[in-house]
């Protein structure tokens, strides 16, 4: 495409450079730069994109978009605020990829990688074919490719939509992270279904306030239906148990539908009977009723599962389909995944790294538990730090000893993390023990028949992070491991 076309799409935009010139890619990371690449500067959180114009056009960049003037010998393009140029150029050169696409989006604090599981594989019994991008990888029918962020970037977001496009993809379903709506990474999607999980704390360090980190993901709901194609029906699936849901029904111009279990609402769970092998209630909707059964547990689960129905059934999906497919559901990788070598007590792996997801699990396992709960907890580096206080109180209340360890430490000192954590603590029932491996083989040489370990915050995380450096770390495989050596 070349580049006059290209900026054609920037919407009144008339600083249009003379010189016109055939553009082969688009790149925002100058190490990545082909001969006829169109080099998009962005100041980030550590560098300034700006600073590698020179190396961009050295490596091949036929033009450049920036926020000020380059002293570079290709064309330079001027605009205020290049990431979300970066948006919209990216949806043009891979010629609108989301209008041809039925694209779902899921925000919100807990529960978006679940609920996008939960929906592909109803989608697939559904005969379609699928594409997902989320926090563990992306998926394209069968095929995975290994993600950096659960919402990529803009220009990597629309490549992977247009191969979603040329691979024949139905139905594509994504995790849209507030940090992406805030910083304009779906900046032009076209969404035809959107859904709200919950809002409560994380990701402080970013947002600053609730109110921001609210305003954030209720960004997905204002856009939903202001894109391009107005004849297709938008839907907006919202929890109706969510205090946040009032305000996200009055920012968007799509038919709002609600999912819920307390308060009246279109799609609702009523009589929830659950035991430790799994959960069973009536779904009401306003035209059918129907008798669920699965084996995930958790109150968490039925919302997770009546945001995933709700998506699925205004996207054509019959409610007996999807009821027969969420009784063979196994569950998600990292989420609530119990590791089994036949030892008499239960270990579960599960990916809560917020207070509310930890507080939401623990409880879920207190329900059943019939002996002791160990809880092995432990809050990231260079992430939200008033939420450590508040994840350790909660491990502690929750379990019998809360074990509190290291989790993607970063660049901070992970002995201050613990010491964060524990000022939350006015019980005694704890040990910090830095090494999330031997905090583990503690809790596995302690448990006792029937008793509980709760591993948290890795889920399907297979490294710990610590400095720089990216060391292999897998909650399941350590545990798998002690628990045989325990046994041997
Ligand atoms: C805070 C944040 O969002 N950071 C993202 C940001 O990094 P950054 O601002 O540090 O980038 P930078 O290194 O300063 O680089 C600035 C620019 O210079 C360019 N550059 C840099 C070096 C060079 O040699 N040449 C060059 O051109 C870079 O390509 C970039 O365009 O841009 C990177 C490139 O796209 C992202 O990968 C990175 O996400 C990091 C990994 C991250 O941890 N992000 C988290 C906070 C995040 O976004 N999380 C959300 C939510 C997670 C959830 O709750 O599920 C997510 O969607 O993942
Ligand atoms: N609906 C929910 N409400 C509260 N907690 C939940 C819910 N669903 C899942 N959880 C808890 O949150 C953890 C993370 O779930 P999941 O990965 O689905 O969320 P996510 O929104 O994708 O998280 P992330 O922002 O890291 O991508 C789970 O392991 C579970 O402990
Ligand atoms: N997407 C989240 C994941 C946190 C997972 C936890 N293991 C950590 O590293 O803090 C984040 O980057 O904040
Ligand atoms: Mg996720």
């Amino acid at each position: 495409m070349d580049l006059h076309t290209l900026l054609s799409h920037l919407h009144g935009f008339k600083n249009i450079p003379s010189e016109n010139v055939e553009i082969t890619s688009i790149e925002m990371d100058s190490r990545e730069v082909k001969e006829g690449s169109l080099f998009i500067c962005v100041k980030g959180y550590t560098v300034d994109g700006h600073d590698y114009a020179h190396m961009a056009v050295e490596k091949g960049a036929r033009a450049i978009i920036a926020e000020k003037p380059l002293n570079v010998n290709v064309p330079v393009v001027i605009v205020k605020d290049t990431k979300r140029a970066m948006a919209v150029l990216a949806d043009s050169f891979y010629k609108q990829p989301t209008q041809k696409l039925h694209l779902i989006g899921v925000t919100g604090t807990n529960g978006k990688t679940t609920t996008t599981h939960l929906m592909e594989h109803i989608f697939k019994a559904n005969k379609k074919k699928t594409g997902l991008i989320g926090t563990i990888e992306i998926r394209i029918g069968d095929d995975a490719y290994d993600v950096k962020n659960t919402t990529p970037e803009s220009v990597t977001l629309q490549q992977t939509f247009h191969q979603m496009v040329e691979e024949q993809v139905d139905v594509a379903m994504m995790e849209v992270s507030s940090h992406a709506l805030d910083l304009g990474r779906v900046h032009g999607c076209d969404f035809d279904v959107a859904v709200f999980t919950n809002l409560t704390q994380d990701h402080l360090d970013y947002h600053k306030t609730m109110d921001d980190y609210r305003r954030a993901k209720g960004l997905l709901f204002a856009q939903l239906g202001n894109a391009y194609n107005h004849s297709k029906p938008k839907f907006a699936i919202l929890n109706v148990d969510d205090e946040a849901t009032s305000e996200y029904i009055r920012s968007t111009a799509a038919t709002v539908i609600t999912y819920g279990i307390d308060k009246e609402c279109d799609i609702r769970a009523t009589n929830i009977q659950m035991t430790s092998a799994g959960t069973t209630f009536t779904l009401v909707t306003p035209t059918e009723t129907a008798e669920v059964k699965m084996k995930l547990i958790g109150k968490f689960s039925v919302y997770n599962v009546l945001a995933a129905t709700a998506a699925c059934l205004v996207s054509g999906v019959s409610l007996s389909l999807i009821v027969e497919q969420l009784a063979n559901i196994e569950g998600v990788s990292g989420r609530f995944e119990v590791v089994d070598e036949g030892q008499p007590f239960t270990v579960v792996v599960d990916y809560a790294h917020t207070p509310d997801s930890l507080e939401n699990v623990l409880r879920t396992v207190k329900q059943f538990a019939k002996g002791s709960i160990y809880a092995i907890v432990g809050c990231g580096g260079d992430r939200d730090r008033t939420k450590r206080p508040l994840m350790a109180n909660i491990a502690a209340e929750n379990s019998t000893e809360a074990v509190l360890t290291s989790d993607n430490p970063r660049s901070e000192d992970p002995q201050q993390i613990l010491e964060d954590m524990i000022k939350g603590i006015s019980t005694s029932n704890y040990v910090t023990i830095i090494d999330r491996k031997e905090a583990i083989q503690y809790a596995i040489n302690k448990a006792e028949r029937d008793d509980v370990i709760i591993i948290a915050g890795k889920g399907h995380e297979t490294y710990q992070i610590i400095g720089s450096e990216v060391f292999d770390f897998d909650d399941r495989e350590v545990a798998r491991q002690l628990i045989r050596e325990k046994k041997s």
